[in-house]
């Protein structure tokens, strides 16, 4: 994997670049589609590459292990084959899914044992299986097995879980350098950085994470709950020591606001489940703020979703259509709320790139986080 930079805002970290991958380039700023069972809920692969151009999508480690599970994924040379997307995978380690999803769990040194949240089946991640099942699911760009420090927690708790994920992630390198890809494709391994909210714990796990040289760095632990004015203070901490000439994955971020601010603070790369959990709850991300498909106030407004979108879908369904769809439970609603909210996402990302290489980038994100909150 290769990373190369085009352009620096001067008013700001913000960054122009591009991640260069077996399976293609990705520019950055991006925001990668979380795709979940193998598939971004509710959208056909064709319509992420031509409607959406989604340059990258993330596949979930935790899911993908207990269904289908590696003697299939393997059988089909992979998850690119077995989905049929031929652009570049991000895959997490399943540690942080194993906290969101499976009710038992315990966390020791060695790794996590948990019981499957579909049978109940007990199981068990390390590091070193979490490096074996990303091996095997064949991603592009594969994560470390790192603690999510669970939000707030105190000092003591934030420092010992640091140290975890540091002994941790010396056992995925170990893992990781001593496998090779099985399918002829090169992958590559992201460390996190954890520390919480606490800026000293913060500055010693960006230094161990930068000092692990590894081709790109994910900050981790945020998102989770903490003000915005945390995130932002932990990122800017983080970013500042983080090398530059590598690319910088926040993970789990965010709103569109939230987005913005981090690219002004060197972030390259984001994923989120807000773009397509929010859409099938109707609530639609636009360049004029948010709107509630399902509020009254749409139900005969037969204007376009977004007639300014190049979106095929945005122009030729209306919103009272599309409130209809959401109110009938119809299929299609969540298909096209799911597809103009990825579609606004890149969009955005997009822009901000453009406007990072024409250098008016600082003004556009401060006029941009004015509007995108606005309830329409
Ligand atoms: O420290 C972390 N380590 C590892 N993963 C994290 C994730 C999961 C990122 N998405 C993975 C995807 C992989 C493919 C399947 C789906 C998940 C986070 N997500 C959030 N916020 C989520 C949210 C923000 C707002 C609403 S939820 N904070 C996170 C922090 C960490």
């Amino acid at each position: 994997m290769k990373f190369s930079l085009q352009a620096k805002d001067i008013h700001s970290k913000a960054r122009a670049g591009t991640v260069t991958t077996d399976h293609g380039e990705i520019q950055t700023p991006i925001f990668m589609p979380v795709g979940t069972a193998g598939t971004v809920k509710a959208v056909h692969q064709r319509e992420l590459k031509q409607d959406i151009d989604a340059k990258i999508i993330l596949g979930n480690t935790y899911h993908l292990y207990l269904r289908p599970g590696l003697e299939i994924l393997e059988k089909a040379g992979g998850l690119h084959k077995f989905i049929g997307w031929d652009r570049p995978i991000l895959t997490d380690s399943g540690g942080y899914q194993v906290y969101s999803l499976s009710k038992v769990r315990k966390i020791k040194e060695e790794g996590v044992t948990f019981n499957s949240h579909i049978d109940g089946s007990k199981h068990l991640f390390t590091p070193e299986i979490a490096m074996d099942i990303q091996r095997t699911i064949g991603a592009d760009i594969i994560m470390a097995f790192d603690e999510c420090t669970p939000y707030p927690c105190d000092y003591k708790y934030a420092a010992s879980s640091i140290n975890m994920t540091h002994r941790w992630l010396k056992r995925c390198c170990a893992r990781f350098d001593s496998t090779e890809p099985k399918y002829g494709f090169n992958q590559t391994l992201f460390p996190i950085v954890q520390g919480s909210v606490y800026k000293d714990l913060r500055v010693k796990s960006a230094e161990f994470i930068a000092s692990m040289e590894r081709e790109g760095n994910a900050i981790g632990g945020l998102s989770v709950g903490e003000p915005a004015e945390e995130m932002y203070g932990m990122t800017e901490v983080v970013c500042d020591i983080l090398p530059y000439e590598k690319p910088r994955y926040l993970m789990g971020v965010g709103t569109p606001i939230n987005i913005l601010e981090n690219i002004a603070l060197g972030v390259d790369m984001f994923d989120c489940v807000m773009p397509t959990r929010n859409a099938r709850n109707g609530m639609l991300f636009t360049r004029n703020g948010i709107i509630n498909i399902g509020n009254k106030k749409w139900a005969d407004d037969l204007s376009p979703i977004d007639a300014e979108s190049d979106l095929h879908a945005d122009q030729v369904y209306s919103k009272a259509y599309l409130r209809h769809l959401m109110h009938s439970k119809e299929m299609l609603g969540a298909q096209i709320a799911t597809l103009h909210n990825l579609h606004f996402y890149l969009w955005l990302v997009k822009e901000a790139r453009e406007k990072i290489i024409s250098g008016e980038f600082y003004a556009w994100k401060n006029k941009m986080v004015t509007i995108l909150g606005n309830k329409l």
